[in-house]
């Protein structure tokens, strides 16, 4: 799939975002490997930190249903310049696999890719915690 298309599908979802607090729209799309597309929006929380982040909710969304093989996920937050996934996300993306592909967008026109391992680096993750 290309990355115009799935940042079609991050505005889409961006658009079902519940931010009654900071009014500040996310959305993302993951593509899994077998070319399946899971969508989420920012849900936030009368009592703020149960929030959780577009790019965290497609995820739960995936690997819910099984699909942990993750390719690629698109991000639009500000329509007017780039949001980058927060450090929570990071590490989220991370556990997944290092160089799954990090597209942040501002439509389908402006965006720029990067691989988790770039945004990031010397990270810890599952390898990690193997007993030695
Ligand atoms: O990576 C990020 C960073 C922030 N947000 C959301 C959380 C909150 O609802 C709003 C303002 O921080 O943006 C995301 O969805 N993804
Ligand atoms: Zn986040």
């Amino acid at each position: 799939m290309e990355a115009e298309k799935l940042i079609e599908m991050a505005i889409e979802a961006r658009e079902k975002a519940y931010v009654p607090y900071s009014g500040f729209k996310v959305g993302a799309a993951v593509l899994t490997k077998e070319g399946k597309v899971f969508t989420g929006c920012n849900i936030e929380s009368a009592s703020y930190s149960p929030t959780i982040c577009a790019e965290r909710t497609a995820i739960a969304k995936a690997v819910s249903e099984g699909y942990r093989d993750i390719d690629t996920i698109a991000i639009v937050g500000s329509l007017e310049k780039l949001s980058y996934p927060c450090g929570v996300c990071r590490q989220m993306i991370r556990e997944f696999g290092e160089d799954i592909k990090i597209i942040v967008a501002k439509n389908a026109e402006e965006y720029k890719e990067y691989t988790i391992r770039e945004l990031l680096p010397e990270s810890f993750g599952p390898e990690d915690l193997e007993n030695e």
